[in-house]
């Protein structure tokens, strides 16, 4: 520790140990020593996934050591139980309704005095009611997810009571600085009259390649190995994963709009939708079919010069994601792979609009983001 800092010990209760919370996990052991140079220790008193709850044999005290931190990222990257990790000692499994319960007593019992931050790295709707608990009982939240944030607006208002207690910056461009960028300008009273921008990382990724000739198929197979989809893909080509981030981008801004509100333009049909197939038949047959469509599309705006970038508009009352041809040398045209671009109009970004672009999807990008949350945070406690 630095001289002249004091520590302060932050207990974080993670939701989700997936690719991005596995690689969280991961980030938090490698960036110990950085973190204690900045007075600030990450103690991970609980890992729950959809199947249970690990926590420390006493929350108040404890955290997992970064061994076993290591072990959870391995077990859980086999596919394996966390109920695995019991033989290690010093902790304790809950499952189902047990493990809500035990969330809350955690919440209960260092919420208030620690500012205890619950991260959602889950892709589930099934956390809101958990987190609305959580900010009553004054913890800190932090989402890579996207969905408690574009519920109901009567849940979002809930989430967002304590605006210093919340941050979401990955939900929107990953690791980006997109949210806090937006939050800056509105907050210096600047009022932001147009956001665009392509913000898939996913979409991206396969335009550009299947611009390369390479089959639409196999590209969004190689971006789910990337960690660049959704744990579905098809919430990437639906648009909906685009749509959600207009959505929390449209209610910082204020509006009071739900996703209904949004028009969103989708690659594929009904009949390959998720009330139709599987995601495992949609990756095996659902995708092949959709090939030629797809690479017809792209060659014929090839052939105008043009190419197709999955786009947001957020302006007047419009809010609207879909694709659209644009020239090769535009600003989103020139975009390769998983980079997003968000371009923001306000009074003093009239002409010249504040940009802001980068890799936007991954798990090591995204969970460096959540981190970064976190840490930031904690000032508040300071
Ligand atoms: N990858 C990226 O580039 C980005 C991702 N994000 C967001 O990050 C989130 C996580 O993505 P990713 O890691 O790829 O997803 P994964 O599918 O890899 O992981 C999801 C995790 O959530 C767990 N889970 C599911 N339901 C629940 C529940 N009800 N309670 C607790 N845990 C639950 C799963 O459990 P189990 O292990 O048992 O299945 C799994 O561990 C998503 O919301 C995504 O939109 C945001 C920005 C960028
Ligand atoms: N699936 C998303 C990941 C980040 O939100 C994307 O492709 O952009």
């Amino acid at each position: 520790m630095t001289e002249g800092i004091t520590t302060v010990t932050v207990p974080v209760l993670l939701l989700g140990c997936g690719g991005v919370g596995r690689e969280l996990l991961h980030h938090i052991v490698a960036s110990r020593h950085l973190h204690s140079k900045r007075g600030v220790v990450l103690r991970v008193v609980g890992v729950r996934d959809s199947r249970s709850l690990l926590q420390v044999e006493d929350v108040a005290t404890m955290g997992f050591d970064d061994a076993f931190l290591t072990e959870i990222c391995r077990i859980k990257s086999s596919s394996s139980s966390l109920s695995a990790l019991l033989d290690f000692g010093h902790c304790q499994l809950f499952k189902d309704s047990e493990a809500t319960t035990k969330i809350l007593d955690i919440a209960g019992l260092l919420g208030r005095t620690t500012g205890l931050s619950v991260v959602d790295c889950t892709a589930s709707t099934e956390t809101v009611g958990i987190l609305k608990e959580t900010v009553d009982l004054g913890c800190c939240i932090v989402l890579a997810n996207k969905k408690p944030l574009t519920c109901g607006i009567d849940d979002y208002d809930k989430l967002i009571s304590n605006i210093r207690r919340i941050r979401f910056e990955s939900t929107v461009g990953a690791g980006l600085p997109v949210i806090v960028s937006v939050t800056r300008v509105l907050a210096s009273g600047d009022p932001i009259y147009r956001i665009i921008g392509s913000l898939s990382g996913t979409l991206g990724y396969v335009m550009s390649e299947v611009e390369d000739g390479k089959s639409f198929s196999k590209v969004v197979l190689a971006a789910k190995s990337l960690g660049y989809t959704e744990p579905d893909p098809r919430d990437d080509l639906s648009g909906m994963d685009v749509a959600r981030k207009a959505l929390i981008l449209a209610r910082l801004l204020g509006w009071r709009i739900n996703m209904d509100d949004i028009q969103v333009d989708s690659l594929y049909s009904n009949e390959h939708g998720p009330n139709s197939m599987s995601t495992e038949d949609f990756l095996r047959i659902g995708l092949p079919s959709l090939d030629r469509d797809v690479q017809e599309r792209v060659s014929a705006a090839s052939s105008r010069g043009k190419v197709l970038r999955y786009v947001c508009v957020i302006e007047g009352s419009r809010c609207q994601v879909g694709l659209q041809e644009l020239p090769k040398d535009s600003p989103l045209g020139r975009l390769r792979g998983s980079d997003n671009v968000v371009e923001i109009y306000s009074r003093c970004y009239k002409d010249s609009p504040l940009v802001i672009q980068g890799a936007g999807a991954g798990n090591d990008t995204t969970a460096a983001g959540v981190l970064a949350d976190i840490i930031d945070l904690q000032d508040l406690f300071h």
